[in-house]
C-alpha cells in the first residue's frame, strides 16, 4: 500500500563534521547548530567518556576486552560531571576508539542520534573522526576542518592551560601528533576526509572565519540563504 502524505517523513539534514584533534570542529559544529537550529552531537564525548569510565575503573585502554566490556554498558549519564577533556582521558579515547567492538557498541546511538532529530528541528550535526565515512556516508553536508598541527596544539595548549598553568606547549604538540597518527592509521573506522567531504583548513582563520567559510559551503549545498 502507497504512503500517506502523513506518513512520508521528511529525511532529516544531517551535516557531518569530522577532522583531527583541536582543528575547531567542535567550535564550528555548535554554531553550525545554533545558526541553522539543529541538534549537536559530539561524537568524542563518546570515545572520551568510555575512556575515562576505563581509568576510573582502574583498567587499562590498550586492553581491547576490557574496552569492548565498558563501551557495552556506557551511557552518558555514566560520565556526569566527570572532567573528560584531560589529555590523559585523550589519549585513553584514542586507545579504546581503535578496538572494532568499542565503535561497534557505540554505533547505533550515534545513528539514532543523526537521524532522529527532536520535535521542530530540521536535523542534526555531528563532529567527530568518521561521521563522513562510517556513521552517516549519506550526509545532506560533509565537512573536514582541518589546520597545521602547529596552529591545532596552540590552541588546544591555550585551552587547556585554563585550568592548568603549567601546561607545555611542546607536550600539547607531541600529544596531538601522537593522537592524530593512532587516529588515521587504525583499521577500524581510521579518521579521513570522505571522498565527498569539503576540507576547510583554518590555520589562518579565526572562529568567525572558519564559520562563514562552513556557511559558504552548508548554504551553497543546500541552496539555503
Ligand atoms: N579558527 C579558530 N581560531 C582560533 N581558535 C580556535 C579556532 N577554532 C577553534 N578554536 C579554539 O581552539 C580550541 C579547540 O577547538 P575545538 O572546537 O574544541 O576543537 P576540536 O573539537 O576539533 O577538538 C578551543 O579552545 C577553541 O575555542
Ligand atoms: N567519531 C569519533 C570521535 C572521536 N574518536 C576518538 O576519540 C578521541 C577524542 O575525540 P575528540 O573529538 O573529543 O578529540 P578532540 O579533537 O576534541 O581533541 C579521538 O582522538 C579519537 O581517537 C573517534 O575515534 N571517532
Amino acid at each position: 500500500m502507497d504512503a500517506t502524505p502523513e506518513e512520508i517523513v521528511k529525511k532529516p539534514i544531517v551535516i557531518a563534521v569530522d577532522g583531527p584533534a583541536a582543528s575547531g570542529k567542535g567550535t564550528v559544529s555548535r554554531r553550525i547548530a545554533h545558526f541553522y537550529d539543529l541538534e549537536y552531537l559530539d561524537t568524542g564525548r563518546l570515545y572520551r567518556g568510555v575512556g575515562w569510565l576505563v581509568l576510573a575503573r582502574g583498567l587499562d585502554p590498550r586492553n581491547a576486552e576490557e574496552a569492548a566490556k565498558v563501551a557495552e554498558i556506557f551511557t552518558l549519564d555514566l560520565i556526569d560531571g566527570a572532567d573528560i577533556r584531560t589529555p590523559e582521558v585523550g589519549r585513553a579515547a584514542s586507545h579504546v576508539a581503535s578496538v572494532p567492538a568499542v565503535r561497534a557498541a557505540l554505533l547505533q546511538f550515534q545513528r539514532d542520534f543523526a537521524f532522529n532529530p527532536p520535535a521542530g528541528r530540521a536535523g542534526t550535526v555531528l563532529d567527530g573522526r568518521d561521521i563522513g565515512t562510517v556513521i552517516c556516508p549519506d550526509a545532506t553536508v560533509k565537512l573536514f576542518i582541518d589546520a597545521s598541527a602547529e596552529e591545532r596544539a596552540k590552541r588546544r595548549w591555550k585551552e587547556l592551560s585554563l585550568q592548568d598553568p603549567s601546561i607545555v606547549l611542546e607536550s600539547v604538540l607531541d600529544d596531538i601528533k601522537r593522537r592524530d597518527r593512532r587516529d588515521a592509521s587504525r583499521e577500524a573506522a581510521p579518521m579521513k576526509a570522505a571522498q565527498d567531504a569539503h576540507l576547510i583548513d583554518t590555520t589562518d582563520l579565526d572562529i568567525d572565519g572558519a564559520f562563514a567559510a562552513v556557511r559558504r559551503v552548508i548554504d551553497r549545498a543546500t541552496g539555503g540563504a
